[in-house]
């Protein structure tokens, strides 16, 4: 039997990679969507907080405007009733003009707009905020514009439109001027668009007005376009309004990334998220405010899942092959330890036994002689120790050669065994010396059993080539006594079995313990 099974050491190595290729290729799926999430919920949380934020200044920022324009659109009541602007109507002397003329000038400083002008009711300017500078419309006729036409009518309010000589969109305030229940004149307010735009220094934030249009922007491809949500307006009122034929859509449209956190748009041709947040005040009822802002940041989810991936996944498979090499390792060493165990228990075997035979060897044989004789000292019960000893032995290997008389002792060991008991022990004390024990077996019993042995071999023999080979065997015996040790009892069954040579051979003969020594269950 070969000391360690021949396992190849590397197969549980085999095995494992096996295990944990499949364990990462189930875990990868699941570390994909893990740091799908994971990029996913910090990139909600960065946007709910920028929107936040953002949410915050645009409320600031329409709040100011809102205080702004308010004061901008009761400025023209204020021009109405002025006593400097209805003297200078009812009595257009140098002196009443100059002086409405500065009062104009000093009120639009107050104001974001840009040009106050008293038109009278033949439509001609007649007073202005800038009548001392060189591009002043003073003496122009602005009969046609709606804010002066209309208000002549009775209406009031807010205009949107183009100037008539400047071309400049911008917005018009105007109110009646009336003496009792005549209109004498119009007062108005300009504010351009271009005005409006220095109030604002963040370039994302633009304003839109009740058609949903653009009137506001930094950034000038956004000017006159339509938001989502826009109302239709014919060509007509966008030439009259805007002064183009058609106006464009801005182009957004909901963002709709696996990545992304909702409610954010993308602008046609561009990738980049924006956030997009509007804001109005009563008091600007007709214009609301917007902030359009990008979010390239946002641009990097797909590199970030890929990072957390890298990560994620990474350290779960380390964690997975660790544990696997582990278990791997510890089973590995627990089969080690069971085939050292085996190793040996075969050398323990193999050191107990006769090479040639198989049988127990001498130092076995005394070691479990030693044993079972204490025994029967402990609890008195009998053992029966002989001695076999082939006959002529000698004249088998002359004459048929050594390897035959192997094959006789071989003979023996086989013979004997079949006829023991279980508990019964054969070994090789010597050449062609056999001992065996015999426990839990009388004087007599043992003479029986050792008869019956003896006889089968007088009546048998074994087959070497074509030879029958036959031999007899001579047995002392001896039973224990109290006072033995293994020496003095085997010394009586080598007695027994001298005497037995003695007496012709083939036979069997007892050693008699001495008279002193009392024999436990004889
Ligand atoms: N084939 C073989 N022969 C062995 C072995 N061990 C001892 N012998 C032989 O056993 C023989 C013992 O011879 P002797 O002691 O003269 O005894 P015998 O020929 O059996 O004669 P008696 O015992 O007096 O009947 C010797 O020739 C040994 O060489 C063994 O392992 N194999």
């Amino acid at each position: 039997m070969p000391l360690m099974k021949s396992e190849h050491p590397r197969r549980p190595f085999a095995l494992a990679v096996v295990i944990l290729t499949l364990l990462i290729l189930a875990w990868l799926p699941a570390a994909w969507w893990l740091s799908g999430s994971l990029t996913r919920s910090e990139a909600q949380r960065n946007v709910d907080d920028i929107r936040g934020r953002r949410v915050e200044m645009l409320k600031l920022q329409t709040s100011g405007f809102a205080d702004r324009w308010r004061y901008l659109t009761t400025s023209p009541e204020i021009i109405a009733n002025s006593p400097a602007v209805l003297r200078a109507l009812a009595m257009p002397t140098h002196e009443h003009v100059n002086e409405a003329n500065h009062y104009l000038d000093m009120l639009i400083e107050r104001t974001i707009g840009d040009t106050i002008w008293v038109i009278s009711t033949e439509g001609r300017i007649v007073l202005a905020s800038d009548a001392d500078k060189p591009t002043t419309l003073v003496g122009r006729t602005l009969h046609d514009q709606p804010f002066f036409r209309d208000v002549l009518k009775g209406q009031s309010g807010q205009f949107f439109g183009h100037g008539l000589y400047t071309g400049q969109p911008g917005f018009y305030f105007s109110v009646p001027i009336r003496v009792g229940s005549d209109i004498v004149g119009v007062a108005a307010i300009k504010v351009r668009i271009d005005t409006l735009d220095a109030l604002f220094g963040d370039p994302s934030i633009l304003i839109s007005d009740q058609m949903g249009v653009v009137v506001m922007s930094k950034v000038r491809g956004l000017l006159w376009h339509t938001l989502p949500g826009a109302q239709a307006i014919s060509p007509s009122l966008q030439t009259l309004r805007y002064g183009k034929a058609s106006l464009e859509p801005i182009g957004l449209t909901p963002a709709s990334s696996p990545l992304l956190p909702a409610g954010l748009f993308h602008k046609a041709g561009s990738e980049t998220p924006y956030l997009f947040l509007s804001q109005r005040d009563g008091s600007t009822a007709r214009l609301t405010l917007h902030m359009l802002l990008p979010l390239p940041e946002l641009n990097r989810l797909p590199a970030q899942q890929r990072f957390y991936f890298a990560l994620i996944g990474g350290s779960g498979a380390l964690a997975l092959a660790l544990v696997t090499l582990l278990l791997t390792y510890l089973r590995h060493i627990k089969r080690l330890g069971r085939q050292l165990a085996d190793a040996n228990h075969e050398l323990q075997r193999q050191a107990d036994s006769d090479f040639l035979t198989g049988c127990a060897n001498r130092r076995k044989f005394e070691r479990m002689l030693e044993a079972e004789l204490a025994r029967s000292h402990r609890y008195g019960n009998a053992l029966a120790v002989a001695i076999i000893d082939i006959d002529f032995f000698k004249r088998i290997n002359d004459s048929y050669g050594h390897p035959v008389g192997d094959a006789g002792l071989m003979h023996l060991v086989r013979t004997v065994s079949a006829a023991i008991r279980e508990g019964d022990l054969l070994g090789r004390i010597g050449g062609e010396e056999f001992a065996l024990m015999l426990p839990q077996t009388s004087e007599q019993d043992a003479d029986t059993v050792l008869q019956r042995l003896r006889a089968v071999f007088e009546a048998g023999g074994f087959t070497a080539g074509e030879q029958r080979i036959g031999f007899t065997v001579s047995i002392g015996y001896a039973a224990a006594a109290e006072a033995d040790g293994i020496e003095s009892l085997l010394q009586r069954a080598d007695a027994a079995l001298y005497a037995a040579k003695q007496g012709g051979r083939n036979r069997v003969c007892f050693g008699a313990a001495p008279a002193a020594a009392a024999q436990p269950n004889a």
